[in-house]
């Protein structure tokens, strides 16, 4: 069987790199125009890869740092894992797991606490102790019947920004977002050009509206029209698809949504990947015109450090428990944690809860329950009544979010 080494990409090497990772996901090799966009954004730091015995890549997984923030406000420094890919005649030989081990080997050595990404499939990074930590729902309105209830979203102004105004506007303000829900990441200056090229200065017709509250702007949308028009339905119109809603405020949420439901020749508003929480059925006085279309995993996450990540979020008032936590890849994290209230300490007591860390990742955020994953067996109850604590301890008001794609 050939052979292949796992390294760091060099400088030079990144466009072979991206190459492969293209033709892994179906992709076509970029053109020299396309490459020389990429270029700045897509440099080697973060980036390790697998080459044949002529030095050539073969796979590759890359990551960022972004900031994520955590249950109680903190925000801890997360390898935002992206670009993975392994060439489709070189699968299945190990390159990922070997790939993965060195990567969180490399995480662990900077001391970054946690790992995330999006996974293409949902059978892929459970093995490397990656959980599904955030859910986002798919919501289709059928805006005939949206009506809002009265008052609702009257206090702002919504007004469209050209491309380069959004260029200009849209990081700044996003910055005054970070931090609203747990699973909400930083998007540092390398990820906006990509969003900037592909989306809103892209062929796809996208229009960036920004709300205006009492204080500036505090919001804003990216959407585009699908034409729906049918001659033999007319009651037919365009579809309205939400790419990106952000609001610093109830009141520019609101807002903005009023805007959304009111554009002319719309039969539907729909979006995906929104907060499983977003109560947008609450603004509408038929309530049933909203209908969600589906429940996909979002963000997946990798304790890196579990004493550091435990120790960084808040928790509900309950008795502490006791976890004991497996890690293969990451030994140093094996043992046992006190978690409470007043904080989360090693111990050497007896165990209450036992789980491995893809399952505590999951449920680190606070999505899920641990009586949920106790009954399908995730999570190994000793003590039984743990296990309602260990609900109370990690749930959180707020639906944990990312809305950031990498
Ligand atoms: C974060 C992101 O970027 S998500 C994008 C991920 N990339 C893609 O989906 C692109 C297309 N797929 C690929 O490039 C490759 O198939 C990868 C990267 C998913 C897997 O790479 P490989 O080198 O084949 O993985 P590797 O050989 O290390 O497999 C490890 C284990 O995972 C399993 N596995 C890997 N990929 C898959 C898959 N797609 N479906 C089911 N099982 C899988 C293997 O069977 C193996 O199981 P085992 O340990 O029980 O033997």
């Amino acid at each position: 069987m050939s052979e292949f080494l796992v390294r760091a990409v060099a400088e030079g090497e990144q466009r072979a790199c991206l190459d492969v990772l293209a033709e892994s996901l179906h992709g076509k090799p970029a053109t020299d125009e396309v490459w020389a966009k990429m270029a700045p954004s897509w440099t080697a730091a973060g980036k390790f890869a697998a080459f044949d015995e002529h030095g050539a890549p073969v796979g590759i997984a890359s990551s960022f740092d972004v900031e994520l923030t955590v249950p109680g406000g903190q925000k801890l420094v997360t390898a935002a894992v992206d670009g993975v890919g392994v060439r489709a005649d070189w699968t299945r030989r190990g390159i990922l797991t070997t790939m993965m081990a060195v990567q969180l080997e490399d995480f662990a050595a900077r001391g970054v606490p946690l790992a995330a990404l999006h996974a293409s499939e949902a059978v892929i990074y459970g093995r490397f102790g990656y959980g599904a930590a955030t859910f986002g729902k798919g919501v289709s309105i059928e805006r005939p019947r949206a009506r809002l209830r009265d008052g609702v979203g009257r206090t702002g102004e919504v007004r469209f920004i050209t491309p380069d105004e959004a260029v200009e506007r849209v990081p700044a303000l996003y910055h005054r977002f970070e931090g609203a829900r747990p699973g909400f990441v930083s998007r540092p200056p390398a990820w906006w050009p990509g969003f900037f090229e592909r989306v809103v200065k892209g062929d796809g017709g996208y229009r960036v509206a920004v709300h205006s509250g009492p204080d500036g702007d505090d919001g804003f949308v990216v959407y585009q029209t699908i034409d729906a028009r049918d001659r033999q339905a007319p009651e037919r119109g365009a579809i309205l698809d939400i790419r990106e809603l952000h609001a610093a405020t109830p009141q520019a949420w609101a807002g903005l949504w009023r805007f959304l439901l009111s554009v002319d020749l719309v039969s539907e508003v729909s979006g995906r990947g929104r907060p499983l929480d977003e109560p947008i059925a609450e603004l509408l006085t038929d309530p049933r015109a909203v209908n969600t279309t589906e429940i996909i995993d979002d963000l997946w996450l990798r304790l890196v450090d579990v004493l550091a990540a435990l120790r960084a979020r808040s928790y509900g008032t309950a008795e502490p428990v006791v976890l004991e936590v497996h890690d293969k890849q990451l030994p140093d994290n094996n043992g046992r944690y006190a978690v409470g209230p007043d904080g989360v300490e090693r111990t050497s007591a007896e165990a209450d809860l036992r789980l491995d860390v893809a399952t505590l990742s999951s449920l680190y955020l606070g999505h899920g329950l641990f009586s949920d994953l106790a009954l399908s067996g995730r999570v190994e109850a000793l003590d039984e009544a743990a296990v309602a604590r260990a609900d109370v301890l990690f749930h959180t008001a707020r639906s944990p979010w990312c809305g950031t794609f990498f």
